[in-house]
């Protein structure tokens, strides 16, 4: 079957429909099939297998098929997916037509290392804003920004049309930044900050957190170090805080 544009994907002229509504998991591989296509595109490749698509994004095949399926894009039997039209296809389910303005909040060390990140400009974003509440930061120019009071939110937000807002205080300011962002119309927030926000309804937050990404490699390379202590034969009583214990062959967490 061929590859065809979305019934809802934009063409040059018309009204804009609306991208039709996607797992949350598929959502979350998109941004990683546009990279490995943008890196196709670069690399002077017009069309590409299923296979070596998933191998440039590290998914499986199936996966990115029944992903790509829910886009209404389907290859060529023998020829694979048009990387321009499929780039095309998930700009525009991603929203990424448009190049959206983000109010940075926070300019300290994170701040600091975000608003000087040139990666967001070439997929999409343009950092609109930088704001901070400490008068010494007032006017520090960062990658052609000046930095401005938090107080000016409301000014700013409508001066650029801001669509999102990054947290980057430390936590216990966060939820009041959150509700400042929110106030002026703001209605996705990425968080930084180590902390759980409570948003009204139809206020997305993501949150990043590092730290988190390193504990969960830590229990696997606690499993890892069990698993290579294992005797030969039966298993050993490991003892778990709180005077629990499992043989090394269970889950040490979660069983
Ligand atoms: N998600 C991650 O992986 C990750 C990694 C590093 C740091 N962090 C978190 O990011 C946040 C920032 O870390 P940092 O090292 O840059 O801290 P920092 O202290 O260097 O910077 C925080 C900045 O926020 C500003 N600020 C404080 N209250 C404010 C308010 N109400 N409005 C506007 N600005 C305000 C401060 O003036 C300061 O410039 C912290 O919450 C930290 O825990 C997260």
């Amino acid at each position: 079957m061929s590859q065809h544009r979305h019934p809802g994907a934009p063409g040059r002229t018309g009204a804009v429909p609306a991208p039709p509504d996607l797992p949350e998991a598929t959502v979350a591989r998109l941004p990683e099939y546009l990279r490995a296509l943008h890196q196709l595109a670069d690399a002077g490749h017009e069309t590409v297998s299923s296979e070596g698509l998933a191998n440039a994004a590290g998914v499986n095949s199936a996966k990115l098929r029944k992903d790509l399926s829910h886009l209404g894009s389907y290859g060529t039997r023998g020829v694979g997916y048009d990387v321009g039209l499929l780039i095309d296809q998930i700009e525009f389910v991603l929203g990424l037509t448009q190049r959206r303005a983000v109010a940075l909040v926070g300019v300290g060390n994170l701040g600091h290392a975000l608003a000087g990140y040139d990666g967001f400009a070439s997929r999409g974003f343009r950092i609109a804003a930088l704001l901070d509440a400490d008068p010494s930061r007032i006017g520090e120019e960062i990658n052609g920004l000046v930095v401005r009071h938090v107080d000016e939110l409301p000014r700013v937000a409508a001066e650029e049309s801001i669509s999102i807002g990054v947290i980057a205080t430390p936590a216990p300011a966060a939820q009041a930044v959150a509700d400042q962002l929110v106030a002026v119309g703001v209605t996705s927030i990425l968080n930084f900050a180590p902390c759980v926000l409570s948003v009204p309804e139809g206020v997305d937050v993501r949150k990043v957190d590092l730290a988190i990404e390193l504990q969960i490699l830590s229990f696997h390379e606690h499993r890892k170090a069990s698993l290579t202590a294992l005797p030969a034969t039966g298993g050993t009583l490991t003892p778990l805080p709180g005077g629990l214990a499992a043989t090394d062959t269970q889950e040490a967490i979660g069983t």
